[in-house]
């Protein structure tokens, strides 16, 4: 069942930087072809670089493409197009892009509420959108969704941020009711504050009281981060709200094998007629 990585082609927006080329770095170490989608092409060169140090065959390929992942889906659809005829379809998404904002909920631009649903929920729909019918045909695939702790647990300077990181999270667990029999399974992770260049902007207008509480915990390494979200999507295992969730969980699978049974079926007959 886990997803061999050794020559699987892994798709990783905001890869060219934090936990996003950490990912990469991580999936290419274990003998994935990568590509790296963002938009600044200069950071994507310098991340494709510090990649190709970790290689562990001379057929890898980091292949960049500078895309925003929040503004129109057919230019994301294109994109994986690209990629798919250069690397093969895609067997992992890892969708990484983001940004987070803070302030009090006063303070904060509506257009601020805005652009982070647009990067954080959007920017994690529209890449999905584009993969997942390829992954459903070929029974194989993995997407990653990169939530947040403020995103199990709305705080105080994150009414913007922990929003969309809650959006994702409904987005996750719809799609993957969806996706299972089709051997398609979706992960979300949970980070904590992580050592990265979008914290250290982040950090840079935080209220006191989002500093405060944050400081409560500590800063983890991207490194560590990327590792255990590639480990979860490989061995796909059950968190603590799934389990709660089983029962329900169970039985509303089993309605969704039920229809897609009776709908094979039906088209069946249906040609036979
Ligand atoms: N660091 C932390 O403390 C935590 C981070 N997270 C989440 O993890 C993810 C990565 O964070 P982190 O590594 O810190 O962020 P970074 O700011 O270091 O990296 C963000 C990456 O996303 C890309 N990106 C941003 N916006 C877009 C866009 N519109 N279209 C395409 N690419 C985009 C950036 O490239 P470019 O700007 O060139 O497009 C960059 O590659 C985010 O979703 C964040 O919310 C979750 C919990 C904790
Ligand atoms: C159910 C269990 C939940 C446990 C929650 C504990 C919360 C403690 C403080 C959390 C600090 C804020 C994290 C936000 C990280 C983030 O997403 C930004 N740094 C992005 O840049």
């Amino acid at each position: 069942k886990p997803l061999a990585l050794p020559g699987a082609h892994v798709v990783v927006t905001g890869g060219s930087s934090g936990i996003g080329k950490c990912v990469a770095i991580e999936c290419y170490k274990q003998g994935a072809f990568i590509t790296l989608v963002a938009r600044n092409e200069d950071k994507l060169l310098q991340a494709k670089k510090e990649i190709e140090k970790h290689s562990v065959n001379d057929k890898q390929v980091v292949l960049c493409i500078s895309v925003d992942v929040s503004q129109d889906y057919s230019q994301v659809e294109n994109v994986i197009k690209q990629a798919q005829e250069k690397l093969g379809p895609v067997d992992m998404l890892v969708n990484c892009a983001g940004m987070s904002l803070s302030g009090k909920f006063e303070d904060l631009e509506v257009s601020t509420f805005e652009r982070l649903m647009s990067v954080n929920y959007l920017g994690s729909v529209y890449p999905s959108r584009a993969v997942i019918s390829t992954m459903k045909e070929r029974r194989v695939g993995r997407i990653v969704f990169v939530s947040s702790q403020a995103g199990q647990l709305g705080l105080f300077g994150f009414t913007a941020y922990s929003s969309s990181k809650f959006a994702i999270r409904g987005l996750a667990e719809a799609l993957q009711m969806e996706v299972k029999p089709y051997n398609v399974y979706v992960t979300v992770a949970y980070p904590p504050d992580t050592d990265t260049p979008g914290f250290a902007e982040e950090n840079k207008t935080k209220p006191l009281e989002t500093r405060l509480i944050s400081e409560t915990t500590s800063v983890c390494k991207p490194e560590q981060v990327a590792k255990q979200i590639v480990k979860d999507a490989i061995v796909v295992t059950m968190g603590l709200f799934r389990t709660i969730a089983l029962f329900y969980i169970g039985s509303f699978d089993s309605i969704v094998r039920r229809c897609m049974m009776q709908r094979a079926k039906s088209e069946i007959a249906d040609k036979t007629a």
